[in-house]
């Protein structure tokens, strides 16, 4: 395809792959690109302009986008710091997507849905700050397409010129993600961005987080202005759902087992909880008529007051296994925040490491309070702190949030912590790991916080391993519960899992390949870092594959239009870090392709977890490749093992190959997806000296993948 046709080619499919695009780094030449002819022309925070330019000239130039052939000659030559990475930007601009984001079309969220409001008030002046280093994630500047990893070396020797690899967090502390992009290339301290919601800077600050940044104004970045539209208030998209899958009723051959003393007995119909009535009807409502194992014991034990500990394969119903109880002791016991009170109080917390999963787990709590007294509130980070505020002090008993935003809101003593009778952390592995786990702590020593004797409180996931068991039970009752449903490894059985031996430079010919088989069919593609997915993510739009991207250096608004446009189907590809790897629920989402493989074989549980939901069936292939991935090679037959899948002989060969003494097949028990450590590590500790458990430091490679 000559440079002339490259705009005809690309626009129709990029409707919402809209990454960041900051022309001045790039428009002077001297990084030795010479597609990038941006005029400097345009204000910074100003839209428009620039997006009017990139459609003319920005894209039509850039004509190595697609050459992947290029890759394996040019790809040491890429890295030179100047003009490698930096020269790859074409691509880079948001406004890419018509005038969506201008028209104020941001129904990300809302499972697809288009209320068609436009509450985004952030407007041009928080490009400004942000902007600066944006452009890279297109990053198909000279010869960029030809090798992605080396992008990214070269990107991080390049920090210093460009800013920092992440948009340019303050240094000061500034805690969001989203918010404090100065530009001043400061580097991403403390969590080095593992945290989705908390950065630290200096390691001064440790734990702040946007309040001190973007609302009070005591840094360089932006303010986050994004103000996210209000979900649907009627009661048909409120009870939206959609259908189990021909497999939910043998959910009731899985093998479930309950840990810890006096385990109440399990249930096995919702009218055996003895729900009040509104419930049972919202319960009727959203289409459940059947408990899933994990709701069926585990609700017992939260309706009698147990800590409770689950651990229960993805896509099997957690979400209202913990809502549906608190819920009705709620409801028994009357709540006593309201709006009328000039404190808000709220009975209930709900952590979750990604901003789209809170919001996610708020409908659903939304769904199951309809036409109660209780209101649930959801807080998250990259979108306007008052917002959140002004949420909160309508009244708030249940408070969905993400950790860097609710302490933010702790800070400014915006709640009381008083009244709180449960705290549930969602995705608990990943809330005790390294990235959010001092947060946590943090959390349960806050000022008016009811100790653990005093609270009760609920920790689920799809994955636990025993390291972190440990680190939980320092928030858990000496007496809590431990909930283990089968499947076996923790992989969903209903999701058909086949691993390909794919190198490096072959896997985007084999992702089109891939991709055009499937046509439309709803398919999420993971990788392991921010740049590579915006890179892959332009690369089949190029394909003309309708794509879009989601992971951490994407702007909020963004995150929920890829989201929209995905739920929605307009985009049937969504290119992923693991910011999307756990607890989203997207209806239809056929297949799973790992793009990369996870650096854990957890992270590949709940990737594939996406796929194969609720009884549905679904698909995971994920490229193997023996350069990089062979530590994985063990586990990962042990997962396929469990999950009754096809192992490849090749694989067997590595694993045999990569055999590391004393793996047992997974850091879990050979029956259930998890076991209860207390069994058998009771006394035993390998903890470190900072609290948190070697295998659970953080790997640079994850950080990069998650925000
Ligand atoms: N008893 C039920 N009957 C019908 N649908 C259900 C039931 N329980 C849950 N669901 C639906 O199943 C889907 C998956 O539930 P949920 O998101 O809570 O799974 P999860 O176990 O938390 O998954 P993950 O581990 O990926 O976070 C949701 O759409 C939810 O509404």
């Amino acid at each position: 395809m000559g440079d002339e046709d490259w705009e005809a080619e690309i626009n129709p499919h990029m409707s919402s792959y809209v990454p960041i695009f900051e022309k001045d780094r790039y428009s002077s030449g001297e990084n030795g690109d010479n597609f990038n002819m941006a005029p400097t022309s345009s204000s910074e925070t100003d839209d428009r302009p620039r997006r009017d330019h990139f459609m003319k000239s920005g894209f039509a130039s850039g004509r190595n986008f697609g050459n992947r052939d290029a890759g394996e000659s040019n790809k040491r030559g890429n890295t030179s710091a100047m003009g490698g990475f930096g020269a790859g930007r074409s691509f880079g601009y948001r406004g890419f997507s018509n005038s969506k984001f201008e028209d104020g079309d941001s129904s990300g969220f809302w499972r697809g849905y288009r209320d068609g409001s436009n509450s985004d008030a952030s407007g041009p002046t928080r490009r400004g700050g942000r902007g600066s280093f944006r452009g890279c994630h297109g990053g198909f500047g000279q010869g960029s397409p030809s090798n992605e990893l080396d992008q990214d070396k070269c990107m991080q020797r390049t920090g210093g010129l460009f800013g920092s690899r992440r948009p340019a967090l303050s240094g000061t502390g500034n805690g969001d993600t989203s918010q404090s992009r100065s530009g001043s290339g400061s580097g991403r301290g403390g969590y080095k961005g593992l945290n989705e919601e908390v950065v630290t800077g200096s390691g001064k600050n440790s734990g702040k987080s946007e309040a001190e940044g973007g609302e009070s104004g005591d840094t360089q970045g932006p303010k986050v202005t994004y103000i996210p539209p209000p979900p649907p208030e009627d009661e048909d998209s409120i009870f939206a759902h959609y259908q189990t899958g021909i497999n939910f009723d043998k959910y009731d051959t899985i093998l479930v087992e309950v840990s810890g003393h006096d385990a109440p007995p399990a249930i096995l119909t919702f009218e055996e909880a003895n729900l009040c009535q509104t419930l049972s009807n919202n319960i009727a409502k959203a289409g459940y008529t059947k408990l899933t194992p994990v709701q069926k014991y585990s609700i017992p034990i939260i309706l009698a007051g147990r800590d409770l500990m689950a651990c229960a394969q993805t896509g099997s119903g957690k979400t209202a296994a913990f809502l549906l109880p608190i819920l009705a002791h709620m409801m028994r016991d009357g709540v006593t925040a309201s709006r009328f009170k000039e404190l808000q109080e709220p009975e209930c917390i709900i952590v979750a490491p990604t901003r789209e999963l809170v919001n996610q787990i708020y409908l659903e709590a939304r769904k199951f309070s309809f036409g109660t007294c209780v209101r649930a509130v959801v807080i998250y980070g990259g979108t306007q702190l008052g917002h959140s505020i002004r949420q909160i002090v309508q009244g708030c008993n249940i408070l969905c949030a993400t950790p860097g935003r609710l302490m933010d809101i702790i800070g400014k003593e915006k709640i009381g912590l008083k009244q709180i009778k449960y705290l549930v952390l969602d995705e608990a592995d990943r809330m005790l790991d390294m990235g959010f786990g001092p947060e946590m702590k943090k959390l349960i020593s806050c000022p008016g916080m009811p100790s653990k004797e005093q609270r009760q409180t609920l920790m689920f996931s799809a994955t636990f391993p025993e390291e972190i068991q440990r680190l939980a039970a320092e928030f858990l009752k000496s007496n809590y519960l431990f909930v283990a449903v089968g499947q076996v490894g923790g992989a969903c059985r209903d999701v058909q899992q086949t691993v390909l031996q794919v190198g490096q430079f072959s896997k985007r010919e084999k992702l089109v390949e891939i991709l055009r088989n499937i046509g439309d069919e709803r398919t999420m593609v993971f990788v392991e870092t921010k740049k590579k997915a915006d890179f892959i993510a332009t690369f089949l739009c190029q394909e003309k594959i309708s794509t879009t991207s989601i992971h951490g250096d994407r702007e909020q608004r963004e995150r929920e239009q890829a989201l929209g446009d995905f739920r929605s189907g307009k985009c049937p590809v969504l290119v992923a870090t693991s910011v999307a790897a756990r607890g989203l629920d997207i209806e239809n989402v056929q297949h799973v392709i790992n793009f990369d493989l996870p650096s854990t074989i957890d992270e590949y549980v709940h990737r594939i977890g996406r796929t194969g939901r609720c009884g549905n069936t679904g698909r995971a292939i994920s490229f193997f490749d023996p350069e990089s991935d062979n530590h994985l090679a063990q586990p990962l037959i042990k997962v396929l093992t469990d999950a009754q899948q096809d192992v490849p002989a090749w694989l067997e060969e590595i694993a045999f190959s990569a055999y590391i003494p004393g793996f047992s097949g997974s850091t879990r028990g050979s029956v259930f997806a998890s076991v209860d450590t207390r069994k058998n590590y009771q006394g035993k500790s390998t903890l470190n000296t900072a609290g948190f458990s070697s295998s659970q430091m953080s790997n640079p490679v994850d950080d990069e993948s998650w925000d």
